[in-house]
């Protein structure tokens, strides 16, 4: 094994890993830190926790034993994977959790590269984009968990971790690789232990990875994974098989959405119009004990229609600020996850096979529910969301970023079937 990723949510887990397979490493995915050692033909492993929004100090226990567990595995670099926009409060978790990795591998200095261009999240002067947008202007402003107001990553970098963080702009980054080497010692040598990278196109993440060859521990989206992947070439061998492995089958589907992301917001709205669909109503979440019992036995109705039904949380944002607002963000969300928890515990247990799931903690609490404990990944079915399949079972799921995929997703998503 030679790569080892630490992705702070589910979605960012499969993000990673289908561009890693796109880039030919056998990569394999597990849900959550493994008790023992695993016979693994693989690559890359890539360890997905649910991390990005809980407390700090679970945060930093999970990433470095799931570290542990990489290098007891072999693995000879490691990637902490966060979300392309960054998604983190005030006190973190992306700071205080680099912070942990670079003390528990020894390490002064890492980068911070949450760019990826082909899904418009790119990096200007420090600066983070999200198609084209300031973050802090992007529909990031009003994430219901992490809202980002600030689209500097120096300064939210400096806010949150124990170190000082200096920037490789884009000039230096255009000079090639060695050049940007040597500001990353110059950046050492004047006590700076992170570096935000600039990167708005392909070709600045392949000189950035073949710049971050010799750091053992790179942080970052998963646009850098094509470059450090490409570090990788001589030791690979044929991916084709992993990536039949995990195609999925024609099945009973349902539709799960919790994200309230604009995109998401969008592919609900047009999925809606064609497929049967419910929305959940929080309050009734909230407040009736067997509210997913009804909702469970509507999805049963509706298993047999041309498209899947979809059963969505997904609102625009006047309407999470009064849902927020009534019963409390963290409750409401709480109430939510559990809600699909139950949902798709109870969907499997009758005969559902395929999940499509959208947003990182709704993908979370989905996945820990069927007891998922890796996957096999399969075809992309947008840039960052490839269908995978259970190492263990059946079920195949499609984990959705909030932001990623185009508008007719769901639909997309159910194309890819074979018999
Ligand atoms: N109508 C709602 N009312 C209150 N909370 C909600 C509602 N809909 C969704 N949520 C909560 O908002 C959070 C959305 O986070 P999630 O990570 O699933 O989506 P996302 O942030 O858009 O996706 P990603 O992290 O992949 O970008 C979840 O905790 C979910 O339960
Ligand atoms: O990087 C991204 O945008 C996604 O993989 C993600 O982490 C969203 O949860």
């Amino acid at each position: 094994m030679l790569l080892g990723v630490i992705a702070d949510d589910f979605t960012g887990a499969t993000d990673i890993a289908g561009f890693l397979v796109e880039n030919g490493m056998r990569t394999i995915q597990l849900n959550g830190v493994p008790e023992t050692s695993l016979d693994i033909e693989a690559d890359a492993v890539v360890i997905s926790l649910k991390s990005r929004s809980c407390p700090e100090h679970e945060a930093i226990d999970t990433s470095v034993a799931a570290l542990n567990w990489l290098q007891q595995q072999g693995c000879q670099q490691f990637y902490f994977k966060y979300c392309s926009t960054f998604d983190s409060t005030a006190k973190g978790n992306i700071g205080p959790v680099t912070d942990a990795l670079l003390d528990a591998l020894n390490e002064d200095f890492t980068i911070v590269c949450p760019a990826l261009p082909v899904n418009g999240r790119t990096v200007f002067n420090g600066h983070l984009f999200v198609m084209g947008e300031l973050l802090s202007d992007s529909g990031m402003r009003n994430h219901p968990v992490t809202p980002m107001t600030d689209s500097s990553l120096v300064r939210l970098m400096d806010a949150q971790s124990q170190g000082a963080t200096g920037l490789v702009n884009y000039q230096t980054i255009e000079q090639g690789a060695q050049p940007v080497t040597e500001r990353f010692s110059t950046l050492i040598q004047k006590g700076k232990r992170y570096a935000v990278v600039d990167a708005f196109n392909q070709s600045h993440l392949e000189t950035l990875g073949e710049a971050a060859k010799s750091l053992k521990l790179i942080t970052g989206g998963s646009g850098l994974a094509s470059g450090i992947a490409k570090n990788w070439t001589e030791h690979l061998s044929d991916q084709s098989s992993a990536k039949e492995a995990g195609k999925p089958q024609q099945a009973k589907t349902v539709v799960l959405s919790g994200s309230c992301s604009v995109m998401t917001n969008k592919q609900v709205a047009s999925y809606a119009a064609k497929a049967p669909h419910l929305a959940l109503d929080v309050k009734a979440c909230l407040e009736q004990e067997n509210y997913c019992e009804s909702a469970f036995q509507w999805v049963l109705k509706n298993l047999d229609a041309d498209f899947a039904p979809m059963v969505y949380a997904t609102a625009e944002p006047e309407v999470l600020k009064a849902i927020q607002t009534q019963y409390g963000a963290q409750a409401s969300s709480h109430a939510v996850e559990q809600f699909f928890s139950q949902l798709a515990h109870q969907l499997k247990e009758n005969g559902v096979q395929n999940f499509i799931v959208a947003g990182g903690e709704t993908s979370g609490v989905v996945t820990q529910s069927l007891g998922v404990k890796g996957f096999h990944i399969g075809p992309q079915i947008a840039p960052g969301v490839p269908w995978v399949k259970a190492i263990d079972s059946t079920l195949s799921l499609a984990l959705k970023s909030g932001n990623f995929g185009d508008v007719n997703f769901f639909e997309t998503a159910q194309g890819f079937y074979h018999d």
